[in-house]
């Protein structure tokens, strides 16, 4: 058995650098909040091999040229990474490409004030940048936007068991927390209305049928997405099904027509799938290192 070690796989960076922009051209200013890891690859194995830093673009740097990338306009996270990427894929002719990825979280004007504001969106927008050579994946998403329908859903028609006690119901409360993931072909989009587009579209989705399971609910939401959006070609979701327990009342002689509801917080069933456009080339590796989605 030999002991040679062999150094595969590796990258390296700067993570989660919390970067505010404030845009103050006038009164009326505007805020942009992100999360930003920047992580590069390429001709490393120096620095793991022989303690050579000659190729070691220091994370220090990183995080500086994230912070004064930020000192320009910020359009939208995707086309910051895209900034990133291009700036150190063309400058050190080693770094053959990375992994860059951003949160954005959302902010409002509170009383339409120019200056002050709320955290308002409830869902973190989330943007991932993978480059290997000439290649880029990039991919969008959001996670925690919880959304609840109180009738318009049902379980029924599963097998049954020893171990089954679940009763059929047609009529339920569903809801979840929506974690999604989708891949653009293309790095020439709106990414701006593109989500915007997408998030309305999966919150359309989810009023707009009788679900008789999350994963119908999944499907629609996908199937409605790939429709509208020529430039998405695989979106993925992950949702846990936030259990709402009609609460026995008789003990006190009350009836419960579908009123009271106990919202168990676990255990929760967990539905995650996949949706790809039919002939849309994969992408796979792309998604390594984006943990929480099958
Ligand atoms: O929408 C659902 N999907 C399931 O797979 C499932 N399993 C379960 O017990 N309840 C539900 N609800």
């Amino acid at each position: 058995m030999s002991s040679n070690v062999i150094l595969t796989k590796n990258q390296y960076g700067k993570a989660e650098n919390r970067v505010v922009r404030v845009t103050r051209d006038t009164d009326r200013h505007e805020i942009i909040d992100l999360n930003v890891t920047s992580q590069l690859r390429g001709d490393f194995a120096g620095a793991h091999l022989q303690g050579d830093n000659g190729h070691v673009v220091a994370t220090d740097t990183q995080k500086n040229t994230i912070f004064a990338f930020a000192r320009d306009h910020i359009d939208s996270p995707e086309q910051l990474l895209l900034k990133l990427a291009n700036h150190f894929t063309s400058e050190f002719d080693w770094v053959t490409g990375g992994r860059w990825q951003a949160e954005q979280y959302g902010w409002s004007r509170i009383d339409d004030n120019d200056h002050c504001f709320y955290r308002s969106a409830p869902e973190i927008r989330t943007a991932v940048l993978v480059r290997d050579g000439d290649k880029d994946a990039l991919i969008s998403g959001f996670y925690d936007l919880t959304v609840m329908k109180t009738t318009q859903s049902g379980f029924a028609g599963f097998p049954r068991d020893q171990y089954t006690t679940l009763a059929e119901t047609d009529d339920r409360i569903m809801a979840t927390d929506i974690s999604t993931r989708w891949r653009y072909n293309s790095t020439d989009v709106d990414f701006n209305a593109s989500y915007d587009s997408i998030k309305a579209t999966i919150m359309t989705a989810f009023t707009d049928h009788y679900s008789r399971a999350l994963q119908e609910t999944l499907y629609k939401m996908a199937q409605q997405v790939l429709a509208k959006h020529s430039e998405v070609d695989e979106i993925k979701f992950s949702c846990p099904n936030k259990h709402h327990f009609l609460s026995d009342l008789s003990f006190c002689d009350l009836d419960n027509p579908g009123e009271v509801f106990y919202a168990a917080d676990r255990p929760y069933g967990l539905i995650e799938a996949t949706f790809t456009r039919e002939g849309a080339q994969s992408a796979d590796e792309a998604w390594v290192g984006i943990a929480g989605f099958c």
